[in-house]
């Protein structure tokens, strides 16, 4: 078995304004303008390296936020000679104070940004949008994805940037998905050649076929078939994940006296589970959503608006301890299980992974 990997994932907003002069005369972001930006990170924090064991989320939120406060309301231009989504992410990986670091993002808006890898790639992402129908054949008579229904699919491309790239990539991205909106979008996608089995797996798989055609860097393709549930393809693998939120009150044990988080609180959590395996060839998928759902159930009873420092065998309820709290509690019954997200706030968490593969940036 492959050895536990613990990550600590931290999101952070800033507000600022920018012109880009590399883009075209007339482009709209070539001129002033301003965004509501959230910057994330991604770490293998040292053992010992937070205030006290327990902290490590709230701690790394602030080493992020202590960095991005140098943008915060500025003029991005002041800062740095040309301030796209991924030379902002150059600029705060050069700066922030946070030993391990993963990866680094930058969300410019809700439907765009750039995330650089831990070897240093960039690559820069999209989000689009399609209204659309479809069924699955092969599922059990009575599984409600058997009868007609419909999503608004959300669909988010990663493509590799090259060393020289510096931005306009993102233009790009959106030309290159305009073909295949004018496919999906108002349709009903068992009726497009090779949908007729339209799983978000072989959604995917579809879309990434498509797309490699003019974008021979496409990092990966992740179809979020509804707000909780989704699938990232990168040519080869299908990792699939499950999200479910969990109100539940906390105390840390650790806390020293006179600390707010020694008191009970709580959070809105969110747990997502990733699982990563071969498709099953007959329902085109890794996994049921729904099958993972109703199998993590009696777990999620166990954590839902209850009290979590007074669940047993669990070390202190941060979010890296109620992870692998969680992988006690389910492992067993989910072989695919790879990898637990743990966030108290959006954003903010735990990510342990175990599987032979990395976990994949963030989605
Ligand atoms: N691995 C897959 N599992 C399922 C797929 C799929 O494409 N791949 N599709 C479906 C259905 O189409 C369904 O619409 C979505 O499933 P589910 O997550 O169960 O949707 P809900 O939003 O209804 O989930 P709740 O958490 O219960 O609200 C099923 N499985």
């Amino acid at each position: 078995m492959t050895q536990e990997r613990l990550m600590h994932a931290a999101s952070v907003p800033f507000e600022a304004a920018r012109e880009l002069d590399i883009l075209p005369q007339g482009h709209r972001a070539r001129g002033l303008h301003g965004h509501s930006f959230r910057a994330r990170v991604r770490a293998s924090l040292p053992e010992d390296w937070a205030q006290f064991k327990g902290v490590e989320t709230d701690d790394l939120e602030r080493a992020l936020a202590g960095c991005v406060r140098g943008l915060d309301y500025r003029y991005l231009n002041d800062q740095l000679a040309v301030p796209t989504d991924e030379n902002l992410a150059r600029w705060i990986r050069e700066r922030v104070d946070i030993p391990g670091l993963d990866s680094i993002g930058i969300r410019s808006a809700a439907d765009r940004g750039a995330d650089i890898d831990p070897h240093g790639q960039v690559h820069v992402w999209r989000r689009f949008r399609f209204e659309s129908a479809h069924q699955l054949p092969n599922v059990p008579p009575g599984h409600k994805c058997g009868r007609m229904h419909g999503h608004g699919f959300v669909v988010a491309v990663h493509c590799k940037q090259g060393e020289h790239g510096m931005g306009m990539d993102s233009d790009q991205l959106e030309r290159c998905w305009q073909p295949l909106h004018q496919e999906l979008d108002h349709a009903c996608l068992n009726d497009i050649p090779g949908l007729d089995n339209p799983t978000s797996e072989h959604i995917a798989g579809w879309i990434w076929r498509r797309l490699q055609q003019t974008l021979p860097d496409l990092s990966w393709v992740t179809v979020y078939e509804t707000a909780t549930a989704g699938c990232s393809h990168d040519g080869e693998h299908y990792r699939i994940w499950k999200e479910m939120s969990l109100d539940s009150a906390v105390r840390l044990n650790n806390a020293p006296q006179g600390d707010r988080r020694r008191r009970i609180h709580g959070h809105s959590f969110t747990v997502r589970l990733h699982l990563l395996a071969g498709l099953d060839q007959v329902m085109g998928w890794v996994m049921d959503y729904g099958d993972v759902k109703t199998l993590f159930r009696p777990v999620f009873e166990r954590l839902d608006h209850q009290p979590l420092h007074g669940l047993p065998d669990l070390a202190d309820t941060d979010p890296a301890s109620l992870a692998r709290w969680t992988r006690r509690a389910i492992g067993d019954q989910l072989p695919a299980l790879d990898r637990i997200d743990f966030y108290q706030t959006p954003g903010c968490g735990a990510i342990l992974s175990w599987g032979a593969r990395p976990p994949a940036l963030p989605i």
